[in-house]
């Protein structure tokens, strides 16, 4: 079980995974902190003291964020360079990997350098596959600055890119040195942005904690309206839910941790569809996990009362639950999408269903009728 201190000023969760163990730190303003906690995380991993380098990694939207871990780094006398990707999840892609190895050749990184990713899960993703690939595996940190990235992705290790048929397939398990997360960044996130960071938060609740969804049904007010006492508990909630599941799954070996991939069957085949960026990751997972639960009801796992309760809450914060244009799709190059979904095994479909709230499975033999079902009942043909 992750444990979790609290001071007045932040939250740590420490994620247990033997030599590959960090802290999740989770304040206002813990930016701040970045010259005194990268060296240390770094120097503890490599039993040092001297000062050492740095790849910052980020894009353009954020780059005044990456601008203070690279000055607070430099005052502490840390080599730095920084690599600036297009924001969007267009960015994960190999050319954008490839030129980011370069910049690590430039700037003779060796083995104790460190990748810190600065951004969004985008930024995370891809960052954290540099920084897997290079020399077979240098240090890395996330900065999250979006929701999405504070409550899943700069979590639990999972790094890579997508290909043009499928999102995320190519990839690593890479989990960081350490992960800081400055809620203060989230005061220029988009409206769009925050709302499908929300949506991977509506997720912990159906598949792990009850209580933790009804949390979210009765401050549907306070989280619409940012307030922070919300949000701050969302996310260190989200960060302990999921760490739980790493901590006892950290490969997706026994089906524990498939669970986080609940809607995601549906939502990766929706993203490549649509055109990647078009549907942003949290709102296809929104769908995805409405789609998802209709196939619990139709395999006879769950009553359609489950659903309901999780529309109305996606829907109250603002959040699709079906694709935008249902026919612009066709169901079978949606089932031929999700035949790459990294769960399917010997070509056999495996779908995470909600049976209660706070409870999902990871189901196979699903007849690809009902699937089909599901697809007609939103409009896809
Ligand atoms: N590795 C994992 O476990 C995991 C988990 C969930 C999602 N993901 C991946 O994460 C990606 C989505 O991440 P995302 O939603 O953070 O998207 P993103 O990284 O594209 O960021 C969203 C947008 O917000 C901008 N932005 C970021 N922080 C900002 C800030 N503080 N102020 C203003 N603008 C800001 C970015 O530049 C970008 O335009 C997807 O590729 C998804 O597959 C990975
Ligand atoms: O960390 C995990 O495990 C997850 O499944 C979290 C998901 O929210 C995330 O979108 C992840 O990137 C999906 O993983 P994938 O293996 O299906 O690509
Ligand atoms: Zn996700």
């Amino acid at each position: 079980m992750p444990v979790v201190t609290e001071t007045d000023h932040h939250r740590v969760v420490s994620v247990s995974l033997g030599e590959r163990s960090y802290d999740i730190v989770v304040g206002n303003g813990v930016l701040a902190s970045v010259g005194t906690a990268i060296p240390d995380w770094v120097n503890r991993r490599f039993n040092r003291t001297a000062a050492g380098s740095a790849l910052i990694v980020t894009d353009s939207n954020v780059v005044r964020h990456a601008t203070v871990v690279e000055e607070r780094l430099q005052h502490a006398g840390w080599r730095t360079a920084c690599f600036e990707m297009p924001p969007g999840e267009q960015s994960k892609r190999l050319e954008i990997i490839s030129s980011a190895w370069d910049r690590l050749v430039e700037m003779q990184a060796d083995r104790q350098t460190v990748v810190i990713a600065v951004g969004g899960g985008v930024v995370g993703d891809a960052a954290g596959f540099i920084a897997a690939t290079f020399a077979r595996g240098i240090p890395f940190v996330q900065i999250p600055t979006t929701l999405l990235a504070d409550v899943d992705s700069s979590v639990g290790g999972k790094v890579g890119i997508n290909h043009p048929q499928a999102k995320n397939l190519i990839g690593a398990f890479h989990q960081p040195l350490g992960v800081l997360i400055d809620t203060r960044a989230l005061d220029t996130l988009p409206d769009r942005e925050y709302r499908s960071g929300l949506a991977e938060v509506v997720k912990y609740g159906v598949i792990l904690d009850a209580p933790f969804f009804e949390f979210l049904e009765r401050n549907v007010t306070e989280l619409n309206c940012r307030d922070p006492h919300a949000v701050a508990y969302a996310i260190s909630r989200s960060c302990e839910l999921k760490a739980r599941v790493v901590e006892e799954d950290e490969y997706e070996l026994t089906g524990l941790r498939a669970i986080l991939n609940y809607g995601h069957t549906y939502a990766h085949a929706f993203e490549a569809l649509t055109g990647y960026g078009e549907l942003l990751h949290g709102e296809a997972v929104a769908i995805g996990m409405a789609y998802a639960s209709r196939l619990s009801e139709l395999c006879g796992r769950t009553d359609a009362a489950l659903t309901k309760r999780q529309t109305a809450l996606l829907g109250a914060l603002k959040l699709p639950t079906n694709v935008p244009n249902p026919t612009a799709i066709l169901g079978k190059d949606v089932i031929h999408r999700m035949q790459l979904d990294k769960k399917t095994l010997g070509g056999q479909l495996r779908f995470v269903l909600p049976t209660r709230l706070g409870h999902v499975e990871l189901v196979k033999n699903v007849p690809t009728e009902l699937v089909w079902q599901t697809l007609h009942q939103g409009g896809i043909e």
